[in-house]
């Protein structure tokens, strides 16, 4: 696959890092593929890419794997993110992802960038699967969870370990340095945030799963997410 500038696939660097592009299905807080993902294939500068490598050469001994939720985001991406929160609509089901203010807010408060880092190829969200532990239930877009800041048992199922919400939660409890989660689910964001900096990333303080590497972006691009 012909990528552009110094883009590279990340299951051709390292094919054991777990990948489940979010916005390329429905799990995800527009409930929807969001325009541009084409497929659920992680794209990534090259840095970015052997940089993640490392991270999950430290951590696999541990039994511990990473797994990837969102890579490069096309700028078309950002746009439909950008519209959709203006629509004047909101359901049920997108108000699980933002359960204390609506998603008119979410640019505002600095959950959702106009401008993402995620377009340059510099920024990554993701997560950690624990090997050992069982596989759990996949998602089911039929089924009324709870909200991302409930216990994970009520909330949708992410196949990860518990980080004290789910992923995309746009809320106090997902700041990485939160008060409000138990010493376990600070333990799991200690290990994310400890492996991922010693290889150059910097976290995201309102939100666990982000993570960029400095001096890699060259500018926003806007070619779609390919398929596998
Ligand atoms: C939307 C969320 N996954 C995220 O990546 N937020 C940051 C702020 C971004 O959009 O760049
Ligand atoms: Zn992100």
């Amino acid at each position: 696959q012909e990528l552009p500038g110094d883009f590279v696939l990340l299951s051709q660097i390292d094919p054991s890092i777990q990948q489940d592009l979010r916005y390329a299905g429905r799990h995800n807080f527009m409930g929807r593929r969001i325009a541009g993902y084409d497929g659920n294939e992680c794209v990534v500068k090259r840095a970015v890419g052997a940089a993640l490598r490392e991270v999950q050469r430290e951590l696999r001994p541990r039994g511990l794997s990473l797994k990837m939720l969102d890579c490069y985001r096309p700028v078309r991406a950002s746009r439909d993110m950008v519209a959709w929160a203006q629509d004047g609509r909101e359901t049920a089901a997108e108000r699980r992802y933002n359960p204390g203010f609506s998603k008119a807010e979410l640019f505002r408060l600095g959950y959702i960038a106009e401008r993402s880092g995620h377009s340059t190829g510099a920024a990554v969200d993701l997560t950690l699967v624990d090997l050992r532990a069982p596989k759990g239930p996949p998602f089911d877009p039929s089924r009324d969870y709870a909200d991302c800041t409930a216990p994970a048992a009520l909330r949708a199922p992410e196949g990860s370990v518990d980080m004290g919400t789910g992923y995309d939660c746009s809320d106090a409890k997902a700041h990485t340095a939160a008060r409000s989660i138990s010493a376990e689910q600070r333990r799991w964001r200690t290990i994310l945030v400890g492996a991922m900096t010693r290889q150059g990333f910097v976290n995201y303080s309102k939100e666990w799963w982000h993570f960029s590497m400095p001096g890699v972006a060259s500018g926003a691009y806007d070619f779609p997410v390919p398929r596998r």
